[in-house]
Order: C-alpha cells, then structure tokens, then sequence
C-alpha cells in the first residue's frame, strides 16, 4: 500500500525562538486513520500546517499524496481536504451557500449532486438553507467536515474536530469519522488531545511531545507494551512525593514507578496483589495515601511512560 503522508525529520522554529518541531518523522498510509496524539504545545498544529503547505518547515521533506509540499503546494492542495482548528465557514451564509462556494473554487462540474449527497449523509439536509450562526457547534463542525469533503480529497486532515464540542456533538462526529474511514478508504491525519479520540477512532497513532514523535503504534500495541496493571496512588500531600516514591521503589511486584505531582503510578503484574504491601510501605513511612486505583494499561499510561508526565498533569491539557 502506498504512503499517503510522509514527513521527514521536520524542524521548524517561530520567531522568537520557540521550537514548534524538532525532528519530527511520521508516514500515514493509503486508507488508514493516523491520530496525531499530543497535549496543547505539542507541535501538532505546525506539523499539519506545513503539510497543507500553509507554513514551510526549517528542513526536512514532505509528501502528500505522492508530492512533495515545498516544490509542488499546488498539486498537493488539489488532493487534500482540511478541516482546521477554527472553522473557516461563513456564519452568514447558509449551508448550502457555504458548500456551493467551495465546490466553485475546486471547479467541480455537477457539483449539486455532491452537495446534496454530502449533506443528507452528514444529516444536515433540513437546516441546509438556513444561515450557519443559528446551528449548534456540533452541525456547524459537521459542516466544516462536509466542506473539507466536496471535492472528494484523498486526504482529509481533522487538526483537533471535537475541541469545544458537547459530549453528543463528539459522539456524532466520532461516528462519521468512523464511518468516512470505513466508506470512502481515504487517508485521515486527525491530531487530538484526547486520550479517548485517539483510542477510539486511529487505526494507528503516534504519541508527539516537544515537536517530535516519542512512540507510535496501534492502540492495542502500545497498551500491550505495558505488561500487567496499572496502579496509582494519590497521596495526601505532594511534597511526601520523592520519600513515598522510594518507599515503594522496593515493594515486589511493582516497577516502573513514577511520581506527577502526588501521584505515584507503577506496573505491576498483579495490581491487586502488590497494593497491600506498597500501602503497608508507605504507612510505615509515615505517609498519608488518598486514593488508590488499580486498572488496565490506558493510552495515559502510554503517554507517561514515553513523555514522563501524566497527559493530564498541570500545564499539560487533556
Ligand atoms: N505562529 C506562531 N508564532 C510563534 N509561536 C508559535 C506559532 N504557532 C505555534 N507556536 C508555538 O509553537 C509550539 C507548538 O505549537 P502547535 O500549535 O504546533 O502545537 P499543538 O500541539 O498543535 O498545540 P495546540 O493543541 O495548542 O494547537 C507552541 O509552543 C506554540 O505556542
């Protein structure tokens, strides 16, 4: 299968000196959802900017459907569709309006056809000809889909579609995400902050951290890196943090341990069994323990162990 995506050792640094990419390298092939998975910061929104050829990288090589982003921007934008992060539709117009202007710029011959289909099966038919401003976040995020899709790309680019949703709103978009994949074998890039998008709709992901990809697998295979269980420990107090963490450093059936503020997380083949003696540890060494859980390995648990910080530790938005 061909590579619909491919990005080569990136680079790109902002005036004023904040490093956005530092190295970044990822392939996203023909017909597969790739999740871009990272907090706020993370270099997401650079990386999907330089290959929609609306910003250029310091040094390394892009392609997008087979062209290369620097020499041929214009083959490239002729193959891909973009939803960006703030959506790009007139609020005046109607929906209908919205498209129709679209599919004039793309030149598209007997586009009604396109537009209706497009919209009945989004599920915006009926508030087609009303002006945009009066529908919910939710239809309108639909309808930048529907947009990015007229002139039927064989990439499509989502930088963060549910960011500012309601939990129905997602829901809906994740099922038509889905269902684009399944229907259409187009090629996704989705960049996300959220755990359970990523989970939910990537074929593969990869895990993007200070501008440059720190792991990347399926879903499955990166939470079956992390034999066993996940356990966590909140203590009451976050400066018992280091001393608690040595507590424990010795207790069998633990390893991997790690402290994020006043958590504690480690593995550990039998979660169940090793919390009793990592309890009996701490309380001998004096310190107070809140909470503790025992789960599955989730994506966050990818996320600390590659990146050394929970997803959603303090600066660090989830
Ligand atoms: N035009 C710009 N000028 C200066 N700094 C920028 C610019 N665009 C992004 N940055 C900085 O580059 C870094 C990476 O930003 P980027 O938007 O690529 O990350 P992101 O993972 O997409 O985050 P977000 O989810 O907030 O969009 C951040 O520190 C950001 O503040």
């Amino acid at each position: 299968m061909s590579d619909a995506v491919t990005a080569h050792d990136l680079h790109k640094t902002y005036p004023g000196g904040v490093r956005a990419l530092a190295g970044l390298t990822l392939t996203v092939r023909a017909g597969e959802v790739f999740g871009l998975l990272g907090p706020n910061g993370a270099g997401k929104s650079s990386t999907v900017k330089i290959l929609t050829t609306l910003a250029r990288p310091d040094s390394g090589t892009a392609t997008v459907a087979g062209h290369d982003v620097l020499r041929h921007p214009d083959r490239v934008r002729r193959e891909i569709g973009v939803v960006p992060q703030r959506s790009a539709l007139d609020p005046m117009a109607s929906g209908r309006d919205n498209l129709t202007l679209q599919a004039r710029i793309f030149g598209i011959r007997g586009f009604r056809r396109r537009v209706d289909e497009l919209l009945e099966r989004f599920g915006l038919t009926e508030a087609a000809g009303r002006p945009v401003r009066g529908w919910s976040g939710g239809m309108q995020r639909r309808l930048d889909v529907v947009l990015a899709l007229v002139h039927k790309p064989g990439v499509l680019f989502l930088d963060e579609p549910t960011t500012g949703l309601d939990p129905e709103g997602r829901a809906q978009l994740w099922t038509e995400i889905a269902r684009l994949a399944a229907d259409e074998s187009m090629a996704i890039l989705l960049t996300t902050h959220y755990l359970d998008e990523a989970d939910r709709l990537a074929g593969r992901l990869a895990i993007v951290d200070g501008g440059r990809i720190v792991t990347e697998g399926t879903p499955a295979q990166l939470k079956g890196e992390l034999r066993g269980d996940a356990v966590h420990l909140e203590l009451h107090l976050a400066p018992d943090g280091p001393q608690a963490r040595q507590a424990i450093s010795h207790v069998a059936g633990l390893r991997d341990v790690a402290l994020d503020g006043r958590t504690l997380s480690a593995r550990a083949d039998d979660g169940a069994a090793a919390v009793p003696a990592a309890l009996a540890a701490l309380e001998s060494a004096g310190i107070g323990v809140a909470t503790v859980t025992v789960a599955r390995p989730s994506l966050d648990d990818v996320y600390l162990r590659h990146a050394g910080r929970r997803f959603s530790s303090p600066g660090v938005a989830a």
